[in-house]
């Protein structure tokens, strides 16, 4: 996990409502519960579910294991989730471990090894393999065979085994970190992006009926649209609005109680919550808009570089809240709006000062 991985940015993202990661094991737990189990109960992706019909059909009429897939893309739209799918529609099990787990050769071989024909070995952070692991791979998704090295210096001798066939499932938020060779040897390769605001009114409507707790229309994409993209995060804010429907309200969430929840827990309309604006305010009140280094603007909020590298600032240049220029960080008309402020005339996304 995400988590365990990162412990840099984990700290930060600990207490954060909005972080994309699964913050404790509890969640993962309370996840599991939500997750749809079906390629007809998972929402949006449009493209990648298509596809997925269409190939997992076609496996499944010849009795063939279904094609190597990557799975990419930001932390919490859905990538395990879907493993799991692809494994119950293929009618097949499902075998999890993840790149950091697989310390040593012998550990890869013994999970291949147990597979059962066209079962789906599902390999999280898929991007953290150490090389002589992924040395065995190669063979095994290419041939169903693999290399073992039975005995130790001198004695010792390569055996080739033959495994049953079998689908690998690789998962990573990080795409750009597979070795060309690895990614080369999936048939299957799927994006998944970001969420619309009606997908996430969807997902939060269904997650409510299974929580049993009562939801309107208005009070779920409440919950969307400030869950920037991300089914995690939408299922989390439900459980915190649920919360207060029950003690504040009559238990039901409508677009009021969801409000009012939401500010409480700080997250604004668009999903920004305390950290995202004290960085953007201090960028405006402390340093006139920018550019201000990252260094200099870690020492005026009082957060790690890092942090702000690795979990506050892509989703506000992504939403075009902060620009990331050779000179340092810079507000953009968004921003200075989005604090209530009068953006000044030459300002960030009027295009750079300097050309
Ligand atoms: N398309 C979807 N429809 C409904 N719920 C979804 C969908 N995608 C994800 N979810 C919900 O979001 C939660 C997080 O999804 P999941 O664990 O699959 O994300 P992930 O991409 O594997 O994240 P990570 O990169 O952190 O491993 C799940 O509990 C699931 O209920
Ligand atoms: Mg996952």
């Amino acid at each position: 996990m995400a988590i365990q991985s990162d412990s840099l940015s984990s700290r930060a993202e600990a207490s954060r409502l909005v972080a994309p990661q699964a913050v404790t094991p509890n969640e993962e737990s309370i996840e599991r519960a939500l997750r749809p189990r079906a390629l007809e109960e998972y929402v949006g992706q449009q493209r990648v579910r298509d596809q997925l019909q269409i190939f997992i059909a076609a496996a499944r009429n010849r009795q063939e294991s279904l094609d190597h897939v990557l799975l990419f893309g930001p932390p919490g739209l859905g990538k395990t989730t879907l493993a799991h799918i692809i494994a119950h529609e293929m009618g097949v099990n499902l075998r999890q471990t993840s790149g950091p787990v697989l310390e040593r050769p012998g550990d890869l071989a013994a999970l291949l090894t147990n597979l059962e024909r066209n079962d789906v070995l599902f390999i999280d952070e898929i991007h953290r393999l150490s090389p002589v692991v992924e040395e065995i791979l190669y063979p095994a998704l290419e041939d169903f065979q693999i290399d073992i090295l039975i005995g130790e210096g001198p004695a010792a001798r390569s055996v080739k085994l033959d495994l049953q066939p079998f689908t690998l499932v690789g998962a990573t938020t990080r795409a750009g970190m597979l070795t060309n060779p690895l990614r080369d040897r999936f048939g299957i390769v799927s994006r998944l992006e970001f969420y619309t605001p009606e997908e996430l009114t969807r997902i939060a409507t269904r997650s409510a009926g299974l929580l049993q707790v009562p939801i309107t229309p208005d009070g779920a994409s409440e919950v969307a649209r400030r869950a920037r993209g991300t089914p995690r995060i939408a299922n989390r804010l439900l459980r915190r609005v649920r919360d207060y429907a029950q003690v504040k309200a009559d238990g039901t969430i409508d677009a009021t109680v969801a409000n009012a929840a939401l500010s409480m827990l700080e997250v604004d309309p668009q999903g920004l919550d305390l950290m995202d604006r004290k960085l953007l305010e201090a960028i405006v009140h402390k340093f006139d808009g920018g550019p201000v280094g990252v260094d200099s603007l870690a020492a005026a909020i009082g957060e790690e570089r890092d942090t702000i590298e690795d979990v506050i600032e892509p989703y506000l240049i992504q939403h075009g809240y902060l620009q990331r220029t050779p000179r340092g960080r810079m507000a953009t008309q968004t921003t200075w709006r989005h604090l209530g402020l009068t953006p000044p005339k030459a300002s960030a996304s009027d295009g750079p000062l300097f050309s």
